[in-house]
């Protein structure tokens, strides 16, 4: 399906190197269907050497040939980059950003074109295929348009498409909820350091822990606190670890992080 498509990303930072570099990995596109492009020239050349994918500095004649431009900036720089560009843009051409915060709305109004538009919420573990994208589309898209956005992000995880008015909640869970576990792995870690295991095979069994746990989860289809019980023998040494979970408020902590993550991505496509 993405045969012969030409994809230009606009802003190649992270997340754009961690979806370039899995659409290359999974051989969904070649080098030569990617263009990136950057503030800087030294991220260009980075590109190239790393990738052998060219680049340039130069956004609006980066977006001329592409049949797919994947917006990578930062919500809060959007208005500027998209004025470079939308003159160069024209209806022919799929525009799909993954900015946190930065409507539909925004992106159709700011393109002024009435142009077909996606918005997308991936996350890092993309990079090794474990992503999830979230996807929506506006309102000149067609079916056509819909499969290509979800051929791309097929490649680096799950995808799902949802209303639009979910968007900061997802991106405050799935986009931002990698880094929410990355933080309990790291502080499960230290609990095992402390009480005496090497950091590498404490790690090694907090991962594994975390894997085997959310595996539980999707392929049992039960629900967490059903499974939590089963770890939780009478008595035993489990309950009185969640004790101090409950004590310490992580279930409120964590369902205040969601939350405010949620809440600054709305805020960021103001900025
Ligand atoms: N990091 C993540 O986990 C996720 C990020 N996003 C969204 O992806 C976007 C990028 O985020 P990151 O990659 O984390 O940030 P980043 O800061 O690594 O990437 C942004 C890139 O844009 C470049 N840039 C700045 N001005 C430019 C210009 N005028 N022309 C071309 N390039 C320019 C920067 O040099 C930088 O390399 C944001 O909109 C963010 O909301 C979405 C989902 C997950
Ligand atoms: O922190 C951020 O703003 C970006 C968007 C979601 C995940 N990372």
């Amino acid at each position: 399906m993405l045969k012969d498509k030409k994809i230009t990303i606009i802003g190649a930072g992270k997340m754009g190197e961690t979806l370039a570099s899995r659409f290359l990995s999974t051989g969904t596109l070649s080098r030569d269907q990617l263009f990136i492009t950057a503030k800087h020239e030294s991220r260009v050349a980075y590109f190239d050497e790393k990738f052998g994918i060219k680049g340039s500095t130069d956004n609006a004649a980066a977006v001329k040939n592409a049949d797919i431009i994947l917006l990578c900036v930062k919500p809060q720089i959007a208005p500027k980059v998209i004025e470079l560009i939308r003159e160069s843009i024209n209806q022919d051409q799929l525009v799909i950003s993954i900015m946190a915060g930065y409507t539909l709305e925004q992106l159709q109004k700011a393109l002024v074109l009435p142009l077909p538009v996606i918005r997308a919420m991936p996350n890092t573990p993309s990079e090794i295929g474990a992503g999830m994208t979230v996807l929506a589309s506006g309102n000149q898209t067609n079916g056509d348009h819909i499969a290509f956005a979800k051929a791309l992000f097929d490649t680096v995880g799950e995808t799902t498409v949802l209303d639009e008015k979910y968007f900061d909640a997802v991106t405050g869970l799935s986009a931002s909820g990698p880094a929410f576990i990355y933080m309990v792995i790291e502080a499960l870690a230290e609990g095992g350091v402390k009480c005496g295991l090497p950091r590498d095979v404490s790690t090694t069994l907090v991962t594994q822990a975390c894997l085997g746990a959310a595996r539980m989860v999707a392929e049992t289809g039960q629900h967490p606190a059903i499974l939590k019980d089963h770890v939780t023998t009478p008595a035993g040494c489990t309950i009185d670890g969640l004790l101090k979970l409950e004590e310490g408020g992580l279930r409120v902590t964590m369902i205040k992080a969601v939350d405010e993550a949620a809440r600054r991505a709305k805020e960021l496509g103001g900025e």
